[in-house]
Parts: C-alpha cells; sequence; structure tokens
C-alpha cells in the first residue's frame, strides 16, 4: 500500500505499507538491482538506498502491521496497489488510503504522496487511469491539496519505478 518518507538523521526516510502488492520486492529492487524471493512481511525491513543526490530510509511495512505507529514525520508517501486486483479489493483499498489520509498525523501533513500501480506487465492488469476511477483518487488525494500522482510500476520489468521516485523527490522538494 504505501511508503512513508520522513527525515532522520539528515537522511530521506522512506515507508511503505499494502498486502502483497510488491512492497517488499520494490524495497529490494531498488536496494540491490534484483529481484528477490519474498514472504509475507511480519513488522517491518529497513533499507538505506541511495539514489541519484540523496540518501534515504526505506521502512517496507507489513500488512499485518498497525500503520499508525509510522506515521509521525512523515515527508513523502508510497501507497502500492496491485494492478490485477479486483474492483471490490480496489474500493477496499480505496477506503483504507482515505482512513490513513485522514488520521492526524497525516491529514495535516504536505508529505505527497505516490500511488505505484504496480504489477503492470501482467496480462490482466489495469491501467492507471481506471484505476484512478476505480479508487475515486482525485477524491480521496486532492483534500487538503495534497500533492498526488499515481505511476504504473512493474518491479519485475522496473518500468516506472525511477519516474515514480523522480517524482516523489521533486514533489517533496517543491518542484511539482
Ligand atoms: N508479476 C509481478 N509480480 C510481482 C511484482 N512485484 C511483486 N511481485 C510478486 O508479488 C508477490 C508479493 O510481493 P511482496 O513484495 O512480498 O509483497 P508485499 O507487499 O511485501 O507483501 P506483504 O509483506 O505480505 O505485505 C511476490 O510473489 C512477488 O514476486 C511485479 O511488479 N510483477
Ligand atoms: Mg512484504
Amino acid at each position: 500500500m504505501g511508503i512513508k518518507l520522513s527525515r532522520l538523521y539528515g537522511q530521506e526516510e522512506t515507508r511503505i505499507l499494502m498486502e502483497n502488492s510488491g512492497k517488499t520486492t520494490i524495497l529490494y529492487k531498488l536496494k540491490l538491482g534484483e529481484v528477490v524471493d519474498t514472504r509475507p512481511t511480519v513488522g517491518f525491513n529497513i533499507e538505506t538506498v541511495s539514489y541519484k543526490d540523496i540518501t534515504f530510509t526505506i521502512w517496507d511495512i507489513g500488512s499485518g502491521e498497525n500503520w499508525q505507529q509510522y506515521y509521525q514525520n512523515t515527508l513523502g508517501i508510497i501507497f502500492v496497489v496491485d494492478s490485477t486486483w479486483d474492483l471490490e479489493r480496489f474500493k477496499n483499498t480505496a477506503k483504507q488510503l482515505e482512513s490513513m489520509l485522514s488520521h492526524d498525523q497525516l491529514r495535516n501533513s504536505s508529505a505527497p504522496l505516490l500511488v505505484l500501480n504496480n504489477k503492470i506487465e501482467k496480462e490482466n492488469a489495469k491501467q492507471s487511469s481506471l484505476v484512478v476511477d476505480l479508487m475515486n483518487l482525485e477524491a480521496i488525494c486532492s483534500c487538503n491539496k495534497k500533492k498526488w500522482t499515481i505511476q504504473s510500476t512493474s518491479a519485475i520489468t522496473d518500468d516506472g519505478l525511477y519516474q515514480g521516485l523522480d517524482w516523489l523527490m521533486n514533489a517533496i522538494r517543491g518542484k511539482v
């Protein structure tokens, strides 16, 4: 579902959230440049990733965790969805995202939101424009003038991952 970025000891810090959508795979693709075998994450993984001129810490938070404990000091959120989910799953996930964004610690935060529509290389993947409609993202994400975008990605082929990161970094720095 999501990633969170915050500043910690001079580094950028990021957190990822959402069941089986590919968070851990994305984290290790960014960290190691390869696809690793994963199991459902219990607790969280933390890794430092360097990209262009910045180093940031990614927190990949397992779906079973209570995410609210990780919201503090968020600079950016990456919310990972699986483009092959069915309609109902997208609707339920939209509710989770809405509830997350309305949480006290995120509601008034300027942290930009990057939605990753992952597994896009799969045959039954839904295009991002459809996901925006299914999840009603315009309404959910545009509250409080939040900066947000959706990016199609594949952690397997690398498609879109770095475009997404570029957008997030620029958004955090006020350049979009
Ligand atoms: N085809 C395809 N499979 C992917 C992609 N990204 C991840 N996967 C697969 O999806 C499955 C779940 O990936 P994980 O990275 O473990 O998902 P997660 O979001 O960390 O899951 P939890 O830890 O349970 O919350 C694995 O079998 C991955 O190989 C992708 O872009 N394309
Ligand atoms: Mg995981």
